[in-house]
């Protein structure tokens, strides 16, 4: 395949863009606020780019409070956004209501992390499928039909033999057979994208696995584009082919996951990863060189940063990651770093890797 034509290829395979997605939250006046015109605001999500693929899990990382469930809401179309645009197939999304919103809200479907909270207590099994497939319009043309699709839409989620499951209620299912139904519920619109905001972390530990080898499951047979949120980058390096890393609203690194949880670049992904022990990397993290990519001195691993994240509503200037950054230099507090591409040293995917962080610009720090 030539260049171009793998370019074609790639393109064809986008599903959803977002392209300076913002969302600012207006912060109710107090009475403080009486004697000013300024009008505050959480800057909860600023400038996001973000591509899904068809058949790829994009993996969305960062500490609470850093706007990952945002994102997923405003792909969702659950909040309206501040600015920047939203495109399913190439074409932007801009009115709520009317036939070309009621299909994107068909294609582009939601799981969230408590599948308690998601399923009406009082409905079985049975009444959340089959209102999904009316919903859809895929309930078939007579009682048979629908019974066929409910039947295909639990064995398709691994609830089998199906009829056991029907008419249950949400209690009387395990933590991850309540996922399972919900995952279901949003297959019955017969979506091309799937927003999963933290789909397992309510799960035991056990039951974890399952879960994720379904979706992934799902991804290949069903060539679905997902967005997997999670605050947990081990899962994501396991469970996601490309992983983006967000601090305090802001993208701050992505690219293939294999690259990123091995070989991270910017300081917060080091920290994030640094407090997430994984066997495979002990033996570099533990280097006592404090040489690593590139063999610069900002690859020392020990990036121990301390303190908090920043406020949302007065978010640090420059990079937003700068008062915590062991590498900060006096640029960092005044300039916001753009995305610098990085050379992919064995890495696995084709995605490209990139951190915004001014110790990648050529020249820095080397
Ligand atoms: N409806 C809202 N009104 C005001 N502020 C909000 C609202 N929703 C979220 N925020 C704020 O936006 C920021 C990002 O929140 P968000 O829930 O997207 O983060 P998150 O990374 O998903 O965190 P978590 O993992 O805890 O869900 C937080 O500071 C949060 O307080």
């Amino acid at each position: 395949m030539t260049a171009t034509e793998t370019a074609k290829a790639t393109t064809a395979d986008v599903v959803l863009e977002a392209e300076n997605l913002t969302k600012h939250f207006p912060v109710r006046r107090g009475l403080r606020d009486l004697f000013t015109t300024e009008r505050k605001a959480v800057h909860a999500v600023d400038d996001i780019q973000l591509t899904l693929r068809r058949g790829r899990v994009t993996a969305l990382v960062g500490e609470s409070g850093s706007g990952k469930s945002t994102v997923a809401r405003l792909l969702a179309q659950l909040y309206s956004r501040t600015s920047g645009d939203i495109r399913l197939h190439g074409e932007s999304v801009t009115v709520h209501g009317g036939r070309k919103f009621r299909a994107y809200c068909r294609q582009v479907q939601m799981i969230f992390q408590d599948p308690f909270a998601s399923l009406n207590p009082v409905h079985t099994v049975r009444y959340h499928l089959t209102r999904a497939l009316k919903i859809h319009g895929r309930a078939g043309k007579n009682a048979a039909e629908l019974e066929e699709n409910l039947n295909s839409l639990l064995l398709r989620v691994q609830l089998t033999p199906p009829e056991r499951y029907l008419d249950k209620f949400p209690h009387e299912l395990s933590g991850g057979q309540r996922q399972r139904v919900s995952i279901a519920r949003a297959l019955g619109a017969d979506p091309e994208a799937l927003l999963a905001d933290e789909p397992v972390s309510m799960l035991d530990v056990s039951i974890r696995l399952g879960v994720l080898n379904l979706l992934r499951d799902l991804k290949e047979r069903l060539d679905l584009a997902i967005l997997y949120i999670t605050h947990d980058i081990a899962s994501a390096r396991y469970f996601a082919d490309e992983t983006m890393v967000m601090y305090a609203g802001r993208m701050v690194e992505g690219g293939d996951s294999e690259t990123v949880t091995q070989q991270p670049a910017h300081p917060y992904t080091r920290l994030l990863i640094e407090s997430a022990p994984d066997p495979d990397r002990l033996d570099r993290v533990g280097d006592a060189t404090g040489v690593g990519r590139g063999g610069n001195p900002t690859d020392a691993p020990a990036d121990e940063a301390g303190g908090e994240p920043p406020s949302l509503i007065t978010p640090p200037t420059g990079c937003r990651f700068h008062p915590r950054c062991v590498h900060a230099m006096p640029k960092c507090s005044t300039e916001l770093p753009p995305r610098f591409e990085l050379p992919v040293i064995g890495g696995t995917g084709d995605e490209g890797h990139w951190a915004a962080c001014w110790l990648y610009e050529e020249g820095a720090a080397k």
